[in-house]
């Protein structure tokens, strides 16, 4: 049983999991207190929320934690690191969901054999529903290793990978419901081109793109099979897709993949530059 999870870093992916957490039942709010760097408004708006503790200093934030949840961006990554390693102990354990950046430049900045996991979740968190890879950097324990499993699981799926696939995993998953946001952004505009109401629409691609993603979870057809399934000879759907082909909307999908991944390749060099 955890004392206390202390979050620094109060921003989307922070207030995702600590959302996710607090209404999965996995720690008591009064056990979690966040900072920031200087946005109280934002700390005020999580408390009431969530009814979790917030502190405007991270010695006070992070005093008693057995957890802290590095939430910041990766360009502050260095300033924090270096807030934290004068108020570090050797016995807490550090999660950082920091894109690109590694476990070791972490305990290095830290200047501590200190426990690191890096996770890498998504904001669906929020819902439960993240799709979480962990990676264990060279101070964490199996049992470390465990904490961080159950944190995240009660979110939703965990798979632990090795720190080289985590940057795919940021990528694909990480960053992986925007570009489904994207696309669904553009099947509502052009709906309503065609005519059809904006509400009207959204509700028939929610439910499209939900059953879906149920189907691909239920089913034992591969996403080619299911979609064979439904693209009739010379039907509706074999236009729609010769439309994709034509647009080399897969090639899109699989670059937009490779430069995200490469990006975190990139912030990770990049600080430790
Ligand atoms: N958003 C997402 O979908 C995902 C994000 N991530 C990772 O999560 C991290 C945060 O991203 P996101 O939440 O989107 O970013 P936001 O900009 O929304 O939040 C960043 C937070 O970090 C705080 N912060 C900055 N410096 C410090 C510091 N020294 N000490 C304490 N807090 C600090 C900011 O405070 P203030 O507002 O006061 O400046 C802010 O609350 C990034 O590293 C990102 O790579 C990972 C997976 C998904
Ligand atoms: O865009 C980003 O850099 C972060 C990491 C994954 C999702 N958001």
């Amino acid at each position: 049983m955890l004392n206390k999870i202390a979050f620094l870093g109060a921003g989307a992916m922070a207030e995702a999991i600590i959302a996710g957490v607090v209404q999965q039942g996995f720690i008591e709010p009064d056990k979690v207190m966040v900072t920031n760097k200087n946005d109280p408004e934002q700390l005020a708006q999580i408390k009431e929320k969530y009814q979790v503790e917030v502190n405007s200093e991270v010695k006070a934030t992070i005093d008693q934690a057995d957890v802290i949840l590095l939430a910041m961006k990766p360009n502050d990554a260095s300033s924090a690191l270096a807030e934290l390693k004068s108020f570090i102990t050797k016995d807490v354990l550090i999660l950082s969901v920091m894109a690109g950046v590694s476990t070791d430049y972490i305990a290095e900045q830290l200047a501590a054999p200190v426990a690191v996991v890096r996770v890498m979740p998504n904001t669906s968190a929020m819902i439960g529903q993240s799709a979480t890879g962990l990676t264990k950097g060279v101070h964490a324990t199996d049992e470390h290793m465990e904490i961080a499993k159950s944190l995240f699981e009660t979110i939703g799926l965990v798979r632990e990978v090795t720190e080289d696939e985590i940057h795919v995993i940021t990528g694909l998953a990480g960053g992986g419901p925007a570009y489904f946001y994207y696309v669904i952004e553009a099947l509502e505009d052009v709906s309503v081109e065609l005519g059809l109401e904006k509400s009207l629409a959204s509700d028939f691609i929610k439910q499209t793109i939900l059953g879906a993603a149920q189907m691909l979870q239920v089913s034992s057809d591969d996403p080619a099979t299911l979609r064979k399934k439904i693209t009739s000879p010379a039907g509706t759907t074999e236009q729609g897709l010769l439309a994709l082909d034509d647009y080399q909307v897969k090639l899109a999908f699989k670059q937009a993949i490779k430069q995200a991944t490469n990006r975190s390749i990139e912030l990770g060099k990049l600080l430790s530059e």
